[in-house]
C-alpha cells in the first residue's frame, strides 16, 4: 500500500497525545520521553514535507521507535517476536498494538487509565482478532490479578474470549449470559460508587493520579467487553452504559463496545471495520490497519501464566496486618467485625461479620487445606479488635490432634487467649461434650431472652443499651468437625440437631454465633438435608478445594489458590465471592505473640479458659475434697468438669455397684470412690472394709489399705463380711470382683444380699465390683426382676441391653469405649450419662 505523508504525520501527532495522556501520571520520569518523540515528530513533519522516498522511510522509522517506548515489550511485539517472559511494564498503562499500518508499523491504542473503545463492524472475525490482541497484551504487561475482564457476549453463550478462560479459575474473567447485562452494570455502579467514595474520597480524581501520588493502586482495572443482543440495545440500557463509561474511566473501568450505539466522546477510541474488511482507527486516521489475530498457544499461555501467578506474586499479606493499632477499641453491640485477609483483586481487606446478618458461618475445606490457620486469623484478629467484655469464645475440636490448645495455658507458654471461655480438644470420642457446649449455649440463650424480656426489648444490641452494666459479649463458638457431633444416628445426634437448629435460629437477636467446620463433604452434606439449620448459616467460606460449602453453582473454592478462602456472606451466590489471601497464623511470632500482648492485658480478675481435653484422665488428687459421706466415681463429660458423685446415706438402695470386665478401670473407679470418701471423713468418722475377692486383686487393694491407714483412717483388708448392724459411724464394704465371691460360695452370695438389702439403714454401705449384670442380679435380685437395692452404678464395657436391668438402665444407646463409663444415681433424677473415671492405680501406687 502506498503511504500518505500527511496520514502519517497525523497519526504520529495523534499517537503522540494519547501517549502523553496515558503516561501522564509518571510525567516526571517520562518527560524526557515526551520530548523525544515530539522531536521525532517534528522531524517527521520535515522529512513528510521533503516527500521523498528515504525521508519518508526514515519518519516510520523514527515512528515506530516511538512506539516502541510508548507500547514497549509486549504491548506492542509482533507476535513472532513475543518475549518469552512478558514483564509487566513497571511504569504502568502504555499503548497496545492492534494490528499493522502502514507496513509494518504498529498500530496503537490505548485504553487503560485513559478511556473505552468502540469497534464498529464488530460481529466479524476481525473484532474478535482485534479484541482479543488488545487484551493479551494487556494481560501479559499488567501485574497478574490487577486487570479483570468482563464479557458480556450474548450470541455466543460466552464462547467469546474462549482462549482467556484460564482467567476465569482465578475470578480474573467473568463472563456474563444474556440476561445477565443489567448484573453487570450494576455491578459496575457498586464498585464506581465504592471507588469513589472509599477510594477516591481522599481527593485524587481518578484511580490514575491516586496511583501516581502512591506508587500504589488499591483497585485492579477493569476490562469491560460488551456485545449487543441479537434484538440490538434498548435505549435506557444504552443511557446506562453510557454513564458507566462517563464514570467509569477514572475508576479503572474499561469499555470495549462491539456495535453498540454509545455517544462519542472524548476519550473513546474507534475502530472501524468497513463493509468490504477495511480496518481503520480513530489513531491512525486514514491508514489502512492489518488485523493480525493472536496465535491461540500464544494467548492460553499468557492466560495461565496470570492466572497461575495471579495472587502469588504480591506479597502474601502478613498476620500483624489484621492487628489494628488500638486494641480492644470496638464495640460489639451490633456485630464483631474483622479482616482476615486480603482481597485477591482488589488489594483490600477481606472482612467476616457476625451480627445480625450474617449470623452464622460455615468453613470448610479438605485437610491441609488451611482451615485451621484460617480460623486462627479470624479468631486472632477479632480478639483484637474486641476486649473480653464485648466477645467471649468457646471452641471445640472433634479431630483428633490438638487445634485449639495453643489458646490455652501450656507447659511452655503459659498464656492464655483472654476471651476464650472454653476449649475443648480430643473431643472426636466425647460428642457428649459437644452436646454439653450445645445445651450451655440454649441456656445462656434463655437467660439472655429473659433478661431482654425483663427490659422489653428483643435483641442484645438493645438490651446492652438499657442494661449497660450488664456483661453481655457477643458469644462466637466455634466447631472444628462439627460433623462428628450429627454424624452417627442416636440420641446425641438428635438432640444436638434440635439444639442447632434452635441456636441457628434464635441466636442473631442474643447475639450467639456459630462458625462450624469441617474437612470433608460429609460432613457438609450432614447439614445439607437439613435446610432450617443450613438456611441461617449464610457467612460461608471455602478453603481451596472445599466442595458444596458456596451454592451448588459456585466452583469458585475449586479454582482459588493455595492460602486463599472464598469469602462468601450470601449463602454462596456466585456473585457475592470475595476471593481472600490468608495470613499464615501459625508460625512462631503470629498468633501465639498477639496471645501475649492480650493476655498481659487482661483484666485482673478473669479465669482462665475451662479445658476439655479427651485425651487426659483426669487424677482423682485434682477433684475437690467431697463432704463426709459422699463419694467421687468420675468426672462428668461437662463444661464444668465436675465429679460424679454418690452420696451415702441411710436410705435404702445407697449402695453402688461397678460393672463390666476392664479390671484396671473398675479397680480405679472402685479405689477412686473409697479414697473421696476417706477425703472426706475425718479420721475415725468412717470404717474402710476392704475385701479383695479375686487374689490377683490383692497387691493393689494392698496399696489402697496402706493408704487408708496411712491417712489414719480405721481400715481393714479381707475377712469374714460382718452381719448387717446398726454401727455408730458409717461403714463403706468394698468388694472387689464380687462374682468371684459369690460364684465359689452361696454363703457369700447370700451375704452380700443381705448387706445390700438392709445395709444402708444401719449405714452399712456396699460399693461392689461385678463383671456383668448377670452376675450382679444373681446376687442381688431376690427371684426376678430387676435390681432395686442398689442405687446407683457405674458400667464400663456393657452394651445396652445389659443395662436395662439397672434402674434408669433402659434403652441408652451406650456405646462402650476405653477409660469412658456410663454412671447413674437413681437419686438425682438424671438420666445416665457417660463420665471419665479417675486414674487412680498411680496415685495408690506411689503411696499419694
Ligand atoms: N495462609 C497461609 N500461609 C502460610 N502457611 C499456611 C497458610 N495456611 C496454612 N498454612 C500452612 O499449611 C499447613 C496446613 O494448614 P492447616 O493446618 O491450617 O490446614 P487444615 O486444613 O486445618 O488441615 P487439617 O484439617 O489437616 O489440620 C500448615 O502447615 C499451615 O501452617
Amino acid at each position: 500500500m502506498t503511504l500518505k505523508p500527511g496520514d502519517l504525520v497525523a497519526a504520529v501527532r495523534k499517537d503522540i497525545r494519547q501517549a502523553r495522556r496515558a503516561i501522564r501520571a509518571r510525567r516526571s520520569e517520562l518527560d524526557e520521553m515526551i520530548a523525544r518523540a515530539e522531536a521525532a515528530v517534528e522531524q517527521g513533519r520535515h522529512d513528510v514535507a521533503a516527500t521523498s522516498g528515504p525521508e519518508t522511510a526514515a519518519a516510520v522509522d523514527g515512528w515506530r521507535e516511538l512506539a516502541g517506548e510508548a507500547a514497549p515489550g509486549a504491548a506492542s511485539a509482533a507476535w513472532s517476536d513475543w518475549p518469552a517472559e512478558p514483564e509487566p511494564a513497571d511504569a504502568g498503562p502504555c499503548l497496545y498494538r492492534v494490528g499493522t499500518a502502514a507496513g509494518d508499523v504498529p498500530a496503537l491504542i490505548p485504553l487503560l487509565d485513559t478511556g473505552h473503545l468502540k469497534i464498529s463492524g464488530g460481529q466479524t472475525p476481525l473484532a474478535d482478532a482485534i479484541v482479543d490482541s488488545l487484551l493479551v497484551r494487556i494481560v501479559a504487561t499488567t501485574r497478574p490479578g490487577s486487570v479483570r475482564i468482563s464479557l458480556y457476549d450474548p450470541r455466543r453463550l460466552g464462547a467469546g474470549l474462549g482462549g482467556f478462560h484460564a482467567l476465569s479459575r482465578p475470578g480474573l474473567l467473568t463472563v456474563y449470559g444474556v440476561e445477565e447485562f443489567k448484573e453487570l452494570l450494576g455491578s459496575l455502579d457498586r464498585d464506581i460508587r465504592r471507588i469513589q467514595r472509599d477510594v477516591l474520597g481522599g481527593g485524587h480524581s481518578s484511580l490514575a493520579a491516586l496511583a501516581a501520588a502512591t506508587s500504589r493502586r488499591p483497585e485492579p482495572w477493569q476490562v469491560v467487553i460488551v456485545q449487543s443482543p441479537v434484538r440490538g440495545f434498548r435505549d435506557d440500557e444504552v443511557a446506562h452504559l453510557n454513564s458507566v463509561m462517563h464514570a467509569g474511566a477514572a475508576c479503572g473501568i474499561h469499555v470495549v463496545c462491539r456495535d453498540v450505539p454509545v455517544d462519542d466522546a472524548p476519550g473513546i477510541e474507534t475502530v472501524d471495520i468497513a463493509a468490504d474488511r477495511r480496518v481503520t482507527t480513530s489513531m491512525t486516521g486514514e491508514l489502512e490497519v492489518t488485523v493480525e489475530p493472536p496465535p491461540p498457544e500464544l494467548v492460553r499461555a499468557v492466560c495461565e501464566r496470570a492466572a497461575r501467578w495471579a495472587g502469588i506474586e504480591r506479597d502474601p499479606p502478613r498476620f500483624a496486618e489484621l492487628v489494628p493499632h488500638r486494641m480492644w477499641s470496638e464495640s460489639s453491640a451490633a456485630g464483631v467485625r474483622a479482616p482476615i485477609g486480603e482481597d485477591v483483586d482488589r488489594y483490600e481487606p477481606v472482612e467476616v461479620f457476625l451480627g445480625d446478618d450474617p449470623v452464622h458461618a460455615l468453613v470448610g475445606g479438605p485437610p491441609g487445606s488451611g482451615k485451621t490457620n484460617f480460623l486462627y486469623a479470624m479468631i486472632g484478629s477479632m480478639a483484637a479488635r474486641y476486649s473480653p467484655e464485648e466477645l467471649e469464645f468457646y471452641l471445640l475440636d472433634f479431630k483428633e490432634g490438638v487445634s485449639f490448645a495453643r489458646l490455652a495455658s501450656g507447659r511452655t507458654d503459659k498464656t492464655w487467649l483472654p476471651h476464650a471461655r472454653l476449649i475443648g480438644v480430643n473431643i472426636n470420642n466425647d460428642r457428649e461434650f459437644g452436646l454439653a457446649l450445645l445445651r450451655f449455649l440454649a441456656r445462656e440463650l434463655e437467660r439472655r431472652g429473659a433478661a431482654a424480656r425483663e427490659h422489653e426489648v428483643t435483641k442484645l444490641e438493645e438490651l446492652r443499651a438499657v442494661d449497660p452494666d450488664g456483661h453481655w459479649p457477643r458469644i462466637v463458638a466455634v466447631v472444628d468437625e462439627f460433623q462428628v457431633l450429627i454424624q452417627q444416628q442416636d440420641k446425641i445426634t438428635d438432640e444436638s440437631l434440635y439444639l442447632l437448629n434452635d441456636l441457628a435460629r434464635r441466636g442473631r437477636s442474643q447475639g450467639i454465633h456459630l462458625v462450624l467446620a469441617s474437612q470433608n463433604v460429609g460432613g457438609v452434606q450432614s447439614l445439607w438435608g437439613r435446610g432450617a439449620i443450613l438456611d441461617q448459616f449464610t457467612l460461608r467460606i471455602a478453603l481451596p478445594k472445599a466442595r458444596r460449602i458456596l451454592a451448588d453453582d459456585n466452583t469458585a473454592a475449586l479454582q482459588v489458590a493455595r492460602f486463599c478462602a472464598v469469602v462468601n456472606a450470601e449463602s454462596g451466590a456466585r456473585q457475592a465471592n470475595r476471593i481472600a489471601r490468608l495470613p499464615d497464623a501459625g508460625t512462631a511470632g503470629t498468633f501465639d505473640a498477639l496471645q501475649r500482648e492480650l493476655w498481659q492485658r487482661r483484666p485482673e480478675h478473669l479465669e482462665p479458659p475451662r479445658i476439655f481435653d479427651g485425651a487426659h484422665v483426669p487424677e482423682l488428687m485434682t477433684a475437690p475434697t467431697l463432704p463426709p459421706g459422699e463419694s467421687a466415681v468420675g468426672q462428668r463429660i461437662d463444661l464444668a468438669g465436675s465429679a460424679a458423685t454418690v452420696r451415702f446415706d441411710r436410705a435404702p438402695g445407697r449402695n453402688l455397684a461397678v460393672l463390666g470386665t476392664r479390671a484396671d478401670e473398675a479397680y480405679d473407679v472402685l479405689a477412686a470412690a473409697v479414697l473421696s470418701l476417706a477425703r472426706g471423713h475425718a479420721p475415725g468418722s468412717a470404717v474402710f472394709r476392704l475385701y479383695a475377692l479375686d487374689e490377683q486383686l490383692e497387691p493393689r487393694v494392698g496399696l489402697l489399705l496402706r493408704r487408708l491407714l496411712d491417712d489414719g483412717h480405721e481400715a481393714t483388708l479381707g475377712g469374714e463380711l460382718p452381719e448387717v448392724a446398726d454401727r455408730d459411724v458409717p461403714e463403706y464394704l468394698a468388694l472387689f470382683a464380687v462374682d468371684a465371691a459369690t460364684a465359689r460360695s452361696d454363703e457369700m452370695r447370700r451375704s452380700v444380699r443381705r448387706l445390700v438389702e438392709y445395709g444402708p439403714e444401719h449405714r452399712m454401705h456396699v460399693l461392689g465390683w461385678w463383671r456383668t449384670t448377670d452376675r450382679l442380679k444373681a446376687d442381688v435380685v431376690e427371684r426376678v426382676g430387676s435390681v432395686r437395692n442398689i442405687d446407683s452404678w457405674v458400667a464400663l464395657d456393657l452394651r445396652d441391653g445389659e443395662l436395662s436391668p439397672l434402674p434408669g438402665g433402659q434403652m441408652l444407646g451406650w456405646t462402650p469405649r476405653r477409660r469412658r463409663a456410663l454412671f447413674h444415681d437413681q437419686r438425682t433424677g438424671e438420666p445416665p450419662q457417660p463420665i471419665i473415671p479417675f486414674e487412680v492405680m498411680s496415685e495408690t501406687a506411689e503411696g499419694r
